[in-house]
């Protein structure tokens, strides 16, 4: 790490943040072999239920969800965008990796506007299919029914399509749709400090299900697993809780597991002009796979953190690493948490916010103006045989090129970065995310037409 600058810092100027609790609805219990969907189970019956459908299809969007509060509302799943990205980030998260294991085309599109359905049912808080006890006795029921009484919770539901689709590991042609492969579209690169598993890395198809609960998150990957049974295999998957970004501006800043406060200065969905030039791909980008235009990049990382060694540091090397104080996240050179940093500012012994904190080796003024949207989850997948913690940070970011936008920042945190001492990357991969599917079309549609 950079010699500390052992300067006074100024003064923190805003108070602490909070984040809401989550408000949990009472459920009162289902009636045996009543015909109602999830929402009525929770609404008061099959009218109530009829009267909240419309509301969502009326009202909400990926941005603007319908209903009050955090269990009862709901983003619409069809639109020009998926939602999922922009959409204020819920609070949970469960991420699944699929293999594609048929050869046919056909079977794989019909898979994709089967998950369609179900991913539009489930978002309006609808069972994945008729529902979990409404088949018939002698066949398996078409939704798993962990989440009968659960509604929507903000469910949002976002696909994305791994190199591997387009071509196999020896370079065929899986489903005629190679040559319009986005250029973009490569596994990335091995970066220094990459220990990766691959067990815990690529994939031919990604699901991202955010929630504001986490048994409606896992309810959604689950279905759509069983979906896809005899079509798709899920490669690997990974749960996340506490969201790492704000993706609004009405969202609080919420903490990692360095007790950092984590996506202050993010792509935010009400700055439309830096969504456009920062997320989107936009038509004419690749003529190969003008499918794409609306759609985005998503760069998903395992990042695994050496939480006992962090612990172990002094309060100051930890705002040295970062570049923020821990407590309000002003920039080390002072202000407020949305003060801009000052790089040029001197301390004692060089700049008051170290050359090699992260917040200096990732601002986009030292990076060409790159920017990105984060949208990570903190995980800890219980202890390791040392009883330290298996934790981290599942980095997710979505970006307009990968290419410009995250592998060279990468790259160069994994050359100069403070943080990087604290952290190993286990798991990556890179997804191309299509637009959002319209009425009557299944996601991806434009690829396979
Ligand atoms: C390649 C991109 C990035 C990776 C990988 C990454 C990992 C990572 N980050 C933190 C903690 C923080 N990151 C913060 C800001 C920040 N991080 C990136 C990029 C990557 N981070 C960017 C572009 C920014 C914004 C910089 C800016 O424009 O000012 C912060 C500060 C608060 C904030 O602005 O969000 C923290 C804290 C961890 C722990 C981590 C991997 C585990
Ligand atoms: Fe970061």
């Amino acid at each position: 790490m950079q010699q500390r600058s052992g300067q006074q810092r100024p003064d923190q100027q805003r108070p602490d943040q909070q984040r809401p609790d989550l408000q949990r609805l009472e459920q009162p219990p289902a009636p045996r072999g009543a015909r109602v969907s999830r929402r009525g189970l929770i609404g008061g019956g099959a009218a109530a239920a009829g009267l909240a459908g419309a509301f969502v299809a009326g009202h909400a969007s990926a941005q603007s969800p319908s209903g009050t509060s955090a269990g009862t509302s709901s983003y619409a799943f069809r639109g020009a965008h998926q939602a999922g990205i922009v959409t204020p980030a819920q609070d949970r998260l469960h991420f699944a990796a699929f293999d594609v294991t048929t050869g046919s085309r056909a079977q794989l599109v019909a898979l994709l506007r089967a998950w369609t359905d179900a991913a539009e049912r489930m978002t309006r808080g609808l069972p994945a299919g008729g529902g979990a006890v409404e088949g018939a006795p002698d066949l398996p029921p078409d939704d798993t029914g962990e989440a009968i009484g659960l509604p929507a919770s903000g469910l949002t539901i976002t696909f994305g399509f791994g190199p591997g689709l387009f071509r196999d590991a020896h370079g065929r042609d899986r489903f005629g749709i190679a040559d319009r492969r986005p250029a973009a579209l490569a596994q990335l690169p091995h970066f220094p400090g990459d220990v990766l598993d691959e067990a815990r890395s690529y994939g031919d198809l990604c699901v991202q299900a955010c929630a504001d609960d986490p048994q409606v998150a896992v309810h959604a990957i689950r279905n759509l697993a069983r979906i896809g049974f005899g079509t798709v295999a899920v490669r690997w998957s990974q749960l996340g809780f506490g969201r790492t970004s704000t993706t609004s501006t009405s969202q609080s800043t919420p903490r990692n597991l360095f007790g950092f406060k984590d996506g202050t200065h993010n792509v935010k969905a009400e700055q439309a002009s830096a969504v456009d030039e920062h997320v989107w791909v936009a038509a004419g980008d690749d003529p190969a796979a003008e499918w794409l235009a609306g759609g985005s990049y998503l760069v998903a990382r395992r990042f695994d953190m050496a939480i006992e060694v962090w612990d172990r540091q002094t309060l100051g090397d930890q705002e040295d690493s970062i570049g923020r104080t821990k407590g309000t996240g002003a920039p080390l050179s002072g202000g407020g948490e949305f003060t801009r940093p000052d790089f040029t500012m001197a301390g004692s012994h060089g700049p008051v916010i170290p050359e090699d904190a992260h917040v200096s080796v990732v601002h986009p003024d030292h990076n060409g103006g790159a920017r990105m949207l984060r949208r990570g989850y903190n995980f800890v997948d219980g202890t390791d045989a040392l009883g330290g913690l298996n934790a981290g940070l599942f980095f997710l970011a979505y970006v307009r090129d990968p290419r410009t936008q995250f592998i060279p920042i990468q790259a160069k945190m994994a050359k100069a970065d403070a943080l990087m001492e604290y952290l190993q990357v286990t798991g990556s991969a890179l997804f191309a995310v299509p637009p959002g599917a319209g009425a009557g079309e299944h996601v991806g549609q434009a690829l396979f037409t």
